[in-house]
């Protein structure tokens, strides 16, 4: 069966994922149209908007946006429209984990997915290749071709390809521009291989064809997840030892380095933080315990379960020793908190660390002040207030403020915390802010940024992540 040559692709879901993923295809592919859906107005208003004030912030983004607007790329709300003409639909909507029913607190909510799976196949009036680009559990891409053949009109036939996402925010460009490798799962028949050569053909403008690999619809699903797990319990196994470090002396990063020089653990990703965040690490994993409880597997789901946990348990450490060190006591005091997103490089908050220590900080009756240079202040009171529902946001804001400069957060402050590795904060100048803190002036590093014993010189007392001496 010769593989379709597509020239029309449509995004359904026009966010961290859709948006810079399909971008980047319109940009290397010139030859095809593609259009990015999306039915929050506000959302694609902002893709569209005149000044590239893009919604979100990524770092070399704007400039693909820019080259590929109105020449091959398009942002729409008219979803029927966007579908009907495409040949080939990436799905790309938001999985988040649910809230309530069956499974709630573990399952991913698979509501968008099902609402665009059966959208597709009402507006549809040819054949296409749906291509599952969510996060979903394994063998959705079944439920998926149930509803998709159920409900399809004459001649139309529907093939569907599973290829997760594994950008990185904050990196997203130059890992679409060159990925570790790009995974497409399709059935093993001759029509789904068809269907995945049609997609290769589509990366293969420039992701070279060994990169391009392609197994079974069921292990692409479960890769994914798979790999977003190892991940994230790489980063639990260096934050357990961290509290190891802290406890004995040892030195987490000397830990980290003299672990990862050894070419069979490698060196990436061993870097002991505040915990890891992200809206997709939390969620993926709980995914994951939940599908093995569901197949009778609770030692699998158990062993998992532990990564989620040792992450909740490396925030509340944290949190205790900002405590215990200003002198068992918090309340009424001023502390700085040093960035809000969950990672450097982006906007992006879902899961921040930084969200968990200023509510258990709150919760101390301490006086926060939080400088961020890229979230925006309604974000983070928005995500204050889900962190603490039951708490009026005024009451909220009597005793936190949001600031605009390193300087002014750490104003008359007691304490500093470092909760996201921004490079600016590389760059702060510690004497400035020293002379202006009340003593003692605190400094807490969870990420390992600072280098302590140039902070202690100028008189800081210092409490770095894996490391037991504070001074
Ligand atoms: N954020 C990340 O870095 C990564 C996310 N993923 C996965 O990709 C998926 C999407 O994640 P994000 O882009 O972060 O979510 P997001 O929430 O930023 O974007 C999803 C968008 O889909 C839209 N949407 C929902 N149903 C729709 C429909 N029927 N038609 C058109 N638009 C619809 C929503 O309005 C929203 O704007 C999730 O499954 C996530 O696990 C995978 C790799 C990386
Ligand atoms: O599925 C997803 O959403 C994505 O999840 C992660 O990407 P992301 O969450 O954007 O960012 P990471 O760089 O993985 O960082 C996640 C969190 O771990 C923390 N981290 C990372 C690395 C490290 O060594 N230590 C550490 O604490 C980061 O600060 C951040 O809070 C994966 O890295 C991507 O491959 C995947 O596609």
């Amino acid at each position: 069966m010769a593989p379709l040559k597509v020239t029309k692709i449509c995004c359904l879901g026009a966010g961290y994922v859709g948006g810079p993923t399909c971008a980047v295809v319109a940009l290397k592919c010139p030859h095809i149209k593609v259009t990015i859906v999306d039915f929050n107005q506000a959302r694609i208003d902002a893709w569209n908007s005149p000044d590239y004030n893009l919604p979100i912030y990524e770092p070399g983004l704007e400039d693909v946006v820019r080259q590929a607007r109105g020449r091959n790329l398009f942002f729409s709300t008219n979803v029927d429209q966007a579908i009907l003409e495409a040949e080939l639909i990436f799905v790309s909507v938001n999985t988040p984990t649910k809230k309530s029913g069956v499974g709630a607190g573990f399952a991913a909510d698979l509501n968008y997915v099902e609402l665009a799976t059966r959208q597709i196949a009402r507006v549809s009036t040819s054949s296409k290749i749906v291509v599952e680009k969510s996060t979903v559990p394994c063998r959705t891409a079944e439920s998926m071709r149930t509803i998709l053949e159920a409900n399809s009109k004459p001649g139309c036939r529907f093939d569907i390809l599973s290829n997760p996402e594994f950008l990185a925010e904050g990196t997203a460009i130059q890992d679409l521009f060159a990925p570790d490798r790009v995974l497409i799962g399709s059935l093993q028949t001759p029509e789904g291989k068809s269907a995945c050569e049609s997609l290769v053909e589509v990366y293969n403008n420039w992701v070279p064809k060994q990169k391009i690999f392609t197994v079974g619809l069921w292990s692409s699903e479960l890769s994914k997840l798979a790999a977003n797990a190892m991940l994230a319990q790489r980063i639990s196994s260096i934050n357990a030892l961290s509290a190891i470090c802290e406890a004995t002396g040892a030195n987490i990063d000397e830990v980290s380095n003299a672990v990862g020089m050894d070419s069979r653990v490698g060196p990436k990703f061993l870097r002991a933080s505040v915990g890891f965040g992200g809206s997709c690490f939390q969620k993926d994993i709980l995914n994951l315990v939940y599908l093995s409880e569901s197949l009778h597997l609770p030692e699998v789901a158990a062993y998992w379960r532990q990564v989620v946990e040792m992450n909740d348990y490396q925030k509340r450490r944290f949190s205790k020793r900002v405590v215990d060190t200003l002198f068992n006591t918090i309340t009424g005091k001023r502390i700085a908190v040093l960035g809000f997103a969950f990672k450097a490089d982006t906007g992006d908050t879902r899961e921040s660390a930084a969200i968990t220590l200023i509510r258990d900080f709150q919760a101390e009756r301490a006086r926060i002040s939080i400088y961020d240079p890229k979230v925006e202040e309604s974000q983070i009171w928005q995500d204050l207030q889900e962190a603490s529902p039951t708490v009026p946001l005024v009451d909220i804001q009597k005793n936190v403020t949001i600031t605009h400069s390193v300087l002014e957060a750490t104003r008359d402050v007691e304490a500093v915390i470092i909760a996201t590795e921004w490079r600016e904060f590389k760059l702060i100048d510690w004497h400035a802010v020293y002379a202006q803190m009340s003593k003692p002036a605190f400094l807490f590093d969870g990420r390992l940024l600072v280098n302590p014993d140039e902070l202690r010189q100028i008189g800081f007392r210092v409490s770095v992540i894996g490391r037991g001496e504070t001074l």
